[in-house]
C-alpha cells in the first residue's frame, strides 16, 4: 500500500545524495519498504536516521521531519528504504486515526527508546502491540518490528539496563539492538540491516494460515462439514 505523503527537507539538514545510495549488482532482486522510526522525544530517532543516512552525527537536528530514501544490500537482494522519522513533538498529540494511517502506510517499524529515560522505554510494549494489532487485521505477514535502546555511550546515566531491553523484545518477538548514534555508524547500520533481514523473512515467509497448521486447520474445516452434512 502506497499513501502519499509530502517528502519536505529540512534547511538544516541536506543529505550528500553521493552518500546515500550504495549501488548494487544489476543481477539483484530490488524490494520496497516503508520505514516508520518512532518513540518518546529526544530519544535519538533522527540521529540513528541521519547516522544511517549519511554516516555523520550532527549533534542537533531541527525539523527533519521528512522521508528519505536509502537503500541497502541484505542477501543478494537490494532493498530501498523510504524512512519517515515521526516526531510526536512536532505534529502534537494528534487522533489515533492518523496514528492507524502512519502505521498502515509502514511495512517496517523501528522503535527507539533512550537508555536513559525509563519512560521512553515504558511506552514501547503498548507501542508494539498497538502496531500488531493494527498490521495484522489487514495483513497476514508477521510484522518486521525493531527495538532499540539508544544513547548507549550514556552508561553513567543508564536507568534501563541491557537485559531489560532483550527481555521486551524477547516478549514481543522484535529484534533488539542497543547502539549509540552519538558514537560509531557500525550500530544504525545493524539496525537497518536487521529490520531488512526481517522484512524480508516476513515476505518470504508463508503466509499465516498457509503453512502445514493452516493446510491442517482447513482439512478439518471440511471433514467437519462432510460429517455434519451426512447427519
Ligand atoms: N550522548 C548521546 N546523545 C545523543 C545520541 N543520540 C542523540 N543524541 C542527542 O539527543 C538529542 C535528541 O536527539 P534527536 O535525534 O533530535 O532525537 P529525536 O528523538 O529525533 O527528537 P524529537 O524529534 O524532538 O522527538 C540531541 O541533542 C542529540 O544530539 C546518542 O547516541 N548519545
Amino acid at each position: 500500500m502506497v499513501l502519499r505523503i509530502p517528502l519536505r527537507r529540512s534547511a538544516s539538514f541536506t543529505p550528500d545524495p553521493q552518500s546515500l545510495v550504495e549501488v548494487p549488482s544489476p543481477a539483484m532482486q530490488r524490494m520496497e519498504a516503508n520505514v516508520l522510526v518512532l518513540g518518546a522525544d529526544r530519544v535519538g530517532k533522527s540521529a540513528l536516521t541521519v547516522r544511517f543516512l549519511t554516516r555523520r552525527f550532527i549533534g542537533e537536528y531541527g525539523d527533519t521531519k521528512s522521508i528519505y530514501s536509502h537503500s541497502l544490500a541484505v542477501e543478494g537482494r537490494e532493498i530501498l528504504f523510504h524512512i519517515w522519522d515521526f516526531s510526536y513533538s512536532q505534529d502534537g498529540a494528534d487522533e489515533s486515526s492518523a496514528e492507524e494511517k502512519r502505521v498502515q502506510w509502514a511495512d517496517g517499524f523501528i522503535l527507539v527508546y533512550s537508555i536513559c529515560d525509563r519512560a521512553s522505554f515504558n511506552i514501547l510494549h503498548p507501542k508494539v502491540q498497538f502496531i500488531k494489532a493494527a498490521k495484522e487485521a489487514t495483513s497476514q505477514e508477521k510484522v518486521p518490528i525493531v527495538i532499540v535502546g539508544n544513547k548507549r555511550d550514556l552508561h553513567h546515566q543508564r536507568v534501563v539496563s541491557s537485559e531489560e531491553g532483550r527481555l521486551l523484545a524477547l516478549s514481543v518477538d522484535c529484534g533488539f539492538y542497543e547502539v549509540s548514534a552519538a558514537e560509531a555508524y557500525h550500530g544504525s547500520l545493524m539496525v537497518f540491516q536487521g529490520l531488512a533481514e526481517r522484512f524480508c523473512e516476513a515476505k518470504l515467509a508463508p503466509k499465516r494460515g498457509t503453512g502445514i497448521r493452516g493446510i491442517v486447520k482447513s482439512m478439518s474445516a471440511v471433514f467437519a462439514r462432510k460429517r455434519t452434512d451426512s447427519l
